[in-house]
């Protein structure tokens, strides 16, 4: 018994993790401008997120943190850069993109299809064009909806689960899609305190799976993001402000002048990691 607790136990070990880092960077972005018909939204960004870590992705309403991410997977027009595992994402076939990127949007719509048929969907990306899905399909779309506790509800159709089911079954759907990078929009928006907790404590033995694997989330609760994340990306007003791990960006000045309220930053006593409250 270390006496430590379960995320410190199974911390990575950032040393070694940076030390096979000959490997591209997970996504790269440079001078990256993105947005929308009307509205141009990411400025020039650079942000790199490099391989085997967990990413967070922080900043205020509206800051464009959603939008950076969709622009990594292609899903908003951009100009600029970006690589994914060191491919230029334009050269990428969609499902070569499936491959490589998994992706848990925001909102997880209330369709008609039951919990394992929408997870199922996630397969097609490594199936031949006429092809039915294998043992290996089947067993991938039983262990994420083991992990993430989907299975209770796996033969319901989605639009009778609730909010939180919802989130955990399109969580279960990324990670069946098997792929190096998941890329996650506030995957615990829906979720208790509890199922808060499982979900981030089971990114960490995932990401540990494979060397190229890689998590990148969105996220507004910063004691998650202290706790969980290897690294933080603070976005505000479509660019990026700061980079680095937690202990450099969490700290009051970043933070007053993205969130514009006064933050208390102080080390919890109870979980050893940092936790900022307004004030
Ligand atoms: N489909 C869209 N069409 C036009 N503008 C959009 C669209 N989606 C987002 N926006 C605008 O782009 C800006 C950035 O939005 P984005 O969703 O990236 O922010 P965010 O940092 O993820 O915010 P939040 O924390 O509120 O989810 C906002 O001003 C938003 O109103």
């Amino acid at each position: 018994m270390t006496g430590l607790m379960p995320e410190q136990q199974t911390a990575p070990n950032t040393a070694s993790r940076e030390a096979r880092t000959e490997a591209p960077s997970a996504v790269e972005m440079t001078e990256v401008s993105a947005g929308y018909r009307r509205k141009n939204v990411l400025d020039s960004v650079n942000a790199s997120f490099a391989p085997g870590l967990i990413h967070g992705i922080i900043g205020p309403n509206g800051a464009g943190k959603s939008t950076l991410v969709k622009a990594a997977l292609g899903l908003v027009p951009s100009s600029g850069d970006i690589r994914i595992a060191g491919e230029r994402l334009a050269s990428l076939s969609s499902k070569e993109r499936a491959r490589l990127m998994s992706y848990l949007p925001q909102d997880t719509p209330p369709v008609d299809f039951t919990g394992e048929q929408y997870v199922q969907m996630s397969r097609y990306a490594r199936l031949g064009r006429f092809s039915s899905p294998t043992a290996e399909d089947e067993e991938a779309v039983d262990e994420a909806l083991r992990m993430t506790g989907a299975s209770a509800w796996r033969d319901r159709p989605m639009r009778s689960t609730s909010g939180g089911e919802r989130q955990l079954t399109a969580l279960a759907r990324a990670i069946a899609q098997d792929p190096q990078i998941l890329i996650v929009d506030e995957p615990s928006s829906a979720l208790d305190m509890g199922h808060e907790i499982d979900v981030f404590r089971l990114f960490k033995p995932w990401i540990k799976e494979s060397s190229s694997r890689t998590i990148i989330a969105v996220l507004h609760d910063l004691d998650i993001a202290a706790r969980f994340c290897d690294r933080l990306t603070l976005v505000d007003g479509g660019r990026v402000k700061a980079s680095g791990p937690p202990a450099e960006i969490l700290v009051p000045d970043l933070l007053n002048d993205a969130y514009g309220v006064t933050v208390d930053v102080r080390r919890s006593e109870a979980t050893g990691y940092l936790t900022v409250t307004a004030v």
